[in-house]
């Protein structure tokens, strides 16, 4: 995956809290990370590389990409947030 300037700040953000997260499990405070942009802009780049990330580290079941529509789903290769908390219709 090649990022850009920002995307790999991003990246690194997560990158570094998985690290601390491997190191102490216990202590590590949640990371909640907005990122931003118009359409096109790379954020679901973003998210490829950190599903790469995760899967050479050997814990893909350990991530879950979800999105809020069927469309935004299919860009990145995720699930429905209704899918992943298992709501019905009714
Ligand atoms: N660092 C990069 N190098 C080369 N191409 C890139 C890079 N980042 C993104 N792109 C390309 O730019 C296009 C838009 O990127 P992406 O789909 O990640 O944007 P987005 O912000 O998620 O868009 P949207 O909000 O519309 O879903 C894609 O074709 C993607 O492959």
């Amino acid at each position: 995956f090649t990022l850009n300037r920002k995307q790999s700040i991003v990246f690194r953000l997560i990158c570094r809290q998985l690290d601390r997260v491997h190191r102490d499990e216990s202590g590590v405070p949640q990371l909640c990370q907005f990122i931003g942009g118009e359409g096109g802009t790379g954020k679901s780049r973003i998210i490829g590389a950190v599903a790469a990330l995760f899967a050479r580290k050997g814990i893909p079941h350990r991530l879950l990409v979800t999105a809020t529509s069927g469309t935004a789903v299919a860009n990145i290769d995720g699930v429905t947030i209704h899918s992943a908390c298992g709501f019905s219709k009714d």
